[in-house]
């Protein structure tokens, strides 16, 4: 899987050749150091260039290995003995040099990189460091602070900023290796021991202890409990105070435990999931790999609140023409006015230039009839959904695909008011639309697989994570949050506060707890929703009926809060208070305690001691076992749809991979047996009876996650 020739007479040439990314797998390895050896002993050969095939350097090591028994030699020492090479290494650097790959370019004597290539050390992001000799090479080469940004962030740069950091020598706008080649032959011949990066002093600023210091404390608190950036600081910091030969060991030692830890695991099971919800499929059989999206020039957006207007700078940003309506003139200026300055502070973070002409404007409806898609974006309620989809019907030419942006709306009731149901499909985003990566396609009974095809495809062109699901009140993500939130409100009527609530959430790695969180988003928004399932009523706020509706238990207190005007954030008050409205900083507030006090009282509620395992078994098993209930129903293909919905829209933390995977984590009879408890505990809670294929998961031996679908498929084996 590596490739020797000679070139230009002089140059020996090794190529890795293991589509799609050239990634560093065990015949990688192995044929590398077979070239090697050809090269080193080839009279003719005076320097050799290394590349990758089709475009790309080197995607890393090969990450499908990470849960097998490691063959081949180690890349550690691959890399030693290009360094150790008396015959001048240069790596050329297409496509991308990254993890493994900027590691073994680091091993070479010389690098260049053409201009769009990208480098890095994304290994964190996988739950790891740079564990062939990146995080004592790279500080050696570039100084402490940029190695430790590079290392602990896992950021790309491109070839301009990998120059100026001094990643590479040289930069190209031609063909990479010819221009390699070229270097090859300029430096044969010549020394080669101030080339090679292991033998470099690591340059010491004086405030050593005092930057280890401060960049260990900003790294725990970004971390949220994971433990990969914290390894990557110390093994920098063993770069910057033993000699190489201590330091390349400190990595390997540090390595090995995150090797082995859940964390790694977690996030590499999240790196292969967010890759397999683009293969998408739908119960009635519609697929990725046969459903061709249809051709998207122009793309409506319809009402432009503050969903809209993400949307719309989502979609110029993309490059596409993007009509804009919005029939109330004044919030059309205001909206015009808003999105250009979103799109120029886009471009300005981006260096390009704002994509301002692609957006017209319009108050008019008719404005919309040669789009080849319209996203509708009013205000969330059903009838007006209607009412603005008879219209999309009336006016949009044959075939243009209507997607509603809706977060539990019945998408199938807003296909009946068309022709065509088979053309409207849900593209649910989140707020900020044009800064949140996830999108739930949600497809109805009736949609087509080419409308689903044509949402996941403008999604991706987006840059969205595009997850597809099926049609049921909530979708995925907001389905399963409703019953995290009510179990927080139960809490506080069985005696917790929301100070309790958020530290336990936030300690397990969530940003922010549950009540902090419907604060920034505002109470108000679930009052709407609930009181549009006729829940949200609390004109009967005494006795037991103001806690039971339609037959269940039901707390009424972040109804009672929004009664009072408390709407979070943007009123100043709700679950904390605010120095002012839309004050950002939260506090605790007296006056909450003594309503919860006299919430309580009023309803004959004891307050009783409630600890954090409880908060994070209640809230998080509650939401887990709805998603079995999801996969069981067939509204998610899979677990790995469920886990990326929540790490990209709900901010779950991502070292602990999403819910499902956590189940996994946990175990299932264990979480089986708490949902037991806590069902015999609160019988009036429905939807903590273990679903079903929980329990079928159990009696099947509790499979990996990645063996979960074999049981899904099967619904009446095993019991
Ligand atoms: C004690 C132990 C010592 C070990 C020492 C060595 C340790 C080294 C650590 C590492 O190198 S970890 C790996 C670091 N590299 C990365 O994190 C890069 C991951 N890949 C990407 O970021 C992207 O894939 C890309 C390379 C930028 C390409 O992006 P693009 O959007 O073009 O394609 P994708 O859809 O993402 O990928 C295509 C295809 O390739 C698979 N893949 C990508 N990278 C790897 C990899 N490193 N290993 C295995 N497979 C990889 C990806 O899963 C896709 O597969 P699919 O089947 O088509 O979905």
């Amino acid at each position: 899987m590596a490739q020797y020739s000679r070139v230009s007479g002089t140059v020996g040439l090794i190529t890795l050749q293991n589509p799609p990314v050239n990634a560093l797998c065990a015949a990688v390895r192995q044929g590398i150091v077979e070239m090697l050896k050809k090269a080193l002993s080839d009279s003719k050969v005076k320097s050799v260039v290394i590349c990758g095939q089709n475009g790309i350097f080197c995607g890393g090591a090969d990450i499908k290995e990470f849960g097998m028994n490691m063959s081949g030699p180690p890349l550690v020492q691959v890399i030693h003995a290009i360094e150790d090479a008396n015959k001048p290494m240069v790596a050329a650097i297409e496509g991308v040099a990254l993890g493994g790959g900027l590691e073994l370019a680091l091993g070479c004597h010389y690098r260049i990189a053409h201009s769009k290539a990208r480098l890095g050390l994304p290994e964190v992001i996988l739950g790891l460091l740079p564990a062939a000799g990146g995080t004592q090479r790279l500080p050696r080469l570039i100084g402490v602070p940029a190695a430790l940004d590079l290392i602990t962030t896992g950021r790309h740069v491109i070839a301009a900023e990998a120059l100026q950091l001094g990643i590479v020598d040289q930069v190209t706008d031609h063909k990479t290796v010819d221009a390699a080649v070229k270097l090859a032959q300029s430096v044969a011949g010549k020394p080669l021991d101030a080339r090679r990066i292991s033998t470099y002093p690591c340059a010491r600023p004086s405030d050593l202890d005092a930057l280890f210091e401060g960049e260990m404390q900003k790294v725990r608190q970004r971390a949220r409990g994971a433990i990969a950036p914290v390894a990557c600081v110390q093994a920098v910091q063993a770069a910057a105070t033993l000699p190489y030969t201590q330091g390349i060991e400190r990595e390997k030692e540090l390595m090995v435990t995150l090797f082995t830890s859940g964390q790694a695991r977690a996030l590499q099971y999240l790196f292969f999931s967010q890759r397999a919800v683009s293969k998408w499929s739908t119960p009635s059989g519609a697929r990725w790999d046969t459903s061709k999206p249809g051709p998207i020039h122009k793309v409506a957006v319809i009402g432009l609140g503050t969903m809209g207007r993400g949307i719309t700078v989502a979609l110029a940003q993309t490059g596409l023409s993007v009509v804009a309506v919005e029939t109330q003139e004044k919030q059309l200026m205001g909206a015009k006015k808003a999105v250009s300055n979103m799109l120029e502070q886009g471009a300005k973070r981006r260096g390009v230039a704002p994509t301002l002409d692609k957006i017209s404007y319009s108050p008019n409806i008719q404005a919309i009839a040669d789009a080849d898609l319209v996203i509708e974006a009013v205000f969330e309620d059903m009838a007006l959904k209607k009412q603005v989809f008879q219209q999309l019907a009336a006016v949009c030419k044959p075939g243009t695909f209507l997607c509603t942006n809706t977060s539990s709306l019945d998408v199938d009731q807003l296909a009946s008011q068309t022709r065509s149901p088979e053309l409207v499909v849900g593209m649910h985003f989140f707020a900020p639309a044009h800064v949140m990566k996830l999108l739930e396609v949600v497809y109805g009974p009736r949609t087509s697989p080419q409308a689903v095809a044509t949402a996941m495809e403008l999604g991706k062109k987006m840059g969205k994570v595009s997850v597809a699901v099926g049609n049921c009140q909530g979708f995925v993500g907001n389905r399963m949050l409703k019953l995290y939130l009510e179990q927080a409100f139960f809490l506080l009527e069985e005696g917790a506060t929301p100070e309790l609530v958020d530290r336990a959430l936030e300690e397990f790695g969530f940003a922010m707890g549950v009540f902090r969180m419907s604060d920034l988003s505002g109470l108000d928004v679930g009052w709407k929703v609930r009181k549009g399932l006729m829940l949200g009523e609390t004109d009967v706020s005494s006795g037991q009926s103001a806690r039971i509706r339609q037959g269940c238990r039901y707390s009424p207190l972040g109804d009672l809060l929004c009664e009072q005007g408390r709407f979070g954030q943007k009123t100043g008050q709700g679950w904390y208070q605010y120095d002012k409205p839309g004050g950002r900083v939260a506090s605790s507030d007296p006056w909450l305690h003594s309503f919860l006090e006299s919430y309580r009282a009023k309803h004959g509620l004891v307050a009783r001691h409630i600890d954090h395992q409880e908060v994070l078994e209640r809230c998080l098993y509650a939401m887990i076992n709805e998603g079995f209930r999801i996969l069981e129903e067939g509204i998610a293909a899979g677990p790995e749809d469920i886990d990326v919905i929540y790490v990209f829209g709900y901010s779950w933390p991502r070292h602990r991979g999403g819910p499902m995977f956590y189940a996994d984590m946990v175990g299932l009879a264990k979480v089986l047996e708490r949902l037991e408890h806590y069902q015999q505990a609160h019988p009036d809670v429905p939807y903590l009876q273990p679903c079903s294929l929980l329990r079928r998961l159990v009696a099947s031996g509790s499979p990996p996650i990645q063996r979960w679908r074999e049981v899904i498929k099967k619904p009446h084996s095993q019991l």
